[in-house]
């Protein structure tokens, strides 16, 4: 499905399409194994062609079919395509056609956002969705830790950085216990 509307929508880069598999899914797919603890409700935000918010609700509805998945977007049409997949496969997930910033709190206990903002400006939407006690998780490319920095000057925060397991150059950061300075 993603292959098909991304010919009329654009929900990946043409260029990645030949390594849609490594590339999207599986690097959508190692947020799965690095969440820590428990949960019922995972929000991704800016989830685009459901990246990684359609990965995991599928790999949740055999693993974890007490968990639901709800994805942010602003832009209508790939909301559209996101229900779409939802809806064919039969996922526990549902999309709210908005921005981040506007939509209701939604009292995560996962939060996810990949190639959304920098991580100073993902904080804010953690203060916003995620509850005290859970853990958003934030895939990064080489720029994580100027963007650590940039974060550390208007937010304390822990973090884990875990080193991808597609991209050696990558990594998934955990972050936990946000408060602004
Ligand atoms: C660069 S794309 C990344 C999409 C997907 N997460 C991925 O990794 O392929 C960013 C997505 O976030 C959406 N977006 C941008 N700002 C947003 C906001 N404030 N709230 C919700 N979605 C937003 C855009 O429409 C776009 O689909």
């Amino acid at each position: 499905m993603l292959t098909k509307w991304n010919t009329s929508i654009n929900l990946v880069s043409v260029s990645t399409l030949p390594d849609i598999w490594a590339r999207h899914v599986e690097d959508s797919a190692q947020l799965w194994s690095l969440v820590s603890q428990p949960w019922t409700h995972w929000v991704d935000l800016g989830s685009g062609g459901g990246l990684p918010g359609i990965v995991v609700a599928i790999i949740a509805k055999s693993l974890a079919p007490h968990g639901t998945i709800t994805m942010v977007e602003s832009d209508q049409r790939k909301s559209t395509f996101l229900r779409a997949v939802i809806r064919d496969l039969d996922l526990n997930a549902k999309v709210l056609a908005g921005r981040a910033e506007s939509v209701e709190p939604l009292s995560a206990d996962v939060l996810s956002a990949r190639a959304l903002a920098p991580l100073k400006d993902l904080l804010p939407f953690v203060m916003r969705h995620l509850k005290p006690t859970g853990e958003a998780i934030f895939p990064k490319g080489r720029t994580v830790e100027a963007e650590i920095a940039e974060a550390q000057k208007q937010w304390r925060f822990d973090f884990d950085s875990h080193t991808s397991r597609i991209a050696p150059d990558s990594v998934v950061l955990s972050v936990r216990n946000v408060s602004r300075v």
